[in-house]
């Protein structure tokens, strides 16, 4: 039987706002110190928008067109090195537009799936820049499916819900979540933990672009609501080890999906 466990590392990087050029090269390097480590591990995740940061003026002009080039560096990347690879977002142009997109790769190198995130953000006028995704996105780590959300998306419990009904046992959440709302980023993906019973796995950027400061806390949060990881605000590599045998565990513990009552309420 294959085994229930990965071992994750999230690459919490700093964005370089509009030098897609810089971000390459800073996320090539953490990606190689993430596969160095003495254990190595199944599963590499990136953060949102990590090729061009909010550089939305310019967006046009920077994101990667279709994808190929960040596609084909991942693929190379988790085939060299057999792992599993949630891309992160990246800025992507396509279609005449400029969607906010993850890939995430096998370790093969074959592309799982990708996600283009539903929410657009307006705080940060994203809506006047990006298409909004119209799917959500799944994919299959070793046979166990997953789920990918992108930072506002976690506002959204229905999403999350939806994808937990579909039998989701973890979602990966890239994001570029800015200060004062550490309270928020904290406390909403404990609740989208708790009430699916499921792994939350998001990777936040850190740094500073302009006035706007991302203060990291990249997390690991198991079906439990326990945070099993959790970054400061520097970057670095976060690792962490999950089991999705506990996510079936909690779920028999306390049986929310038996006992919902949608006729009530949806
Ligand atoms: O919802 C928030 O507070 C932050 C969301 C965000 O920064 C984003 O979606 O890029």
């Amino acid at each position: 039987m294959s085994s229930t466990k990965l071992k994750l590392a999230l690459l919490q990087m700093d964005i370089q706002i509009g030098e897609p050029e810089a971000n390459f090269i800073r996320a090539e390097r953490m990606l190689t110190e993430a596969v160095s480590a003495g254990d190595k591990p199944d599963l590499i995740m990136l953060p949102e928008m990590w090729n061009t940061g909010y550089a939305l003026d310019r967006i046009h002009e920077l994101a990667d067109k279709e994808g190929v080039r960040t596609r084909e560096k991942l693929a190379a990347f988790a085939q060299e090195h057999g792992v599993l690879l949630v891309g992160g977002s990246i800025a992507e142009k396509r279609d005449n537009g400029v969607y906010n997109t993850i890939h995430a790769f096998g370790r093969n190198g074959e592309e799982l799936g990708a996600y283009d995130k539903i929410h657009l953000f307006r705080l940060m006028d994203e809506e006047k820049y990006l298409q909004p995704g119209t799917q959500t996105g799944t994919l299959a780590l070793d046979g166990t499916p997953a789920g990918m959300m992108i930072c506002y998306d976690i506002r959204f419990p229905e999403l999350f819900r939806k994808l937990a009904l579909s039998g989701v046992k973890a979602v990966f959440v890239p994001a570029e979540w800015p200060n004062p709302r550490l309270h928020h980023w904290r406390t909403l993906l404990q609740a989208r933990a708790i009430e699916n019973q499921m792994y939350v796995i998001a990777c936040n950027r850190c740094g500073q672009s302009g006035e706007t400061v991302f203060f990291g806390h990249s997390m690991v949060i198991d079906p439990w609501g326990e945070v099993i990881a959790e970054s400061d605000d520097r970057e670095g590599i976060l690792t962490a080890e999950i089991d999705f045998a506990i996510v079936d565990e909690v779920r028999a513990r306390i049986p929310i999906f038996e006992d919902r009552r949608p006729t009530l309420y949806e």
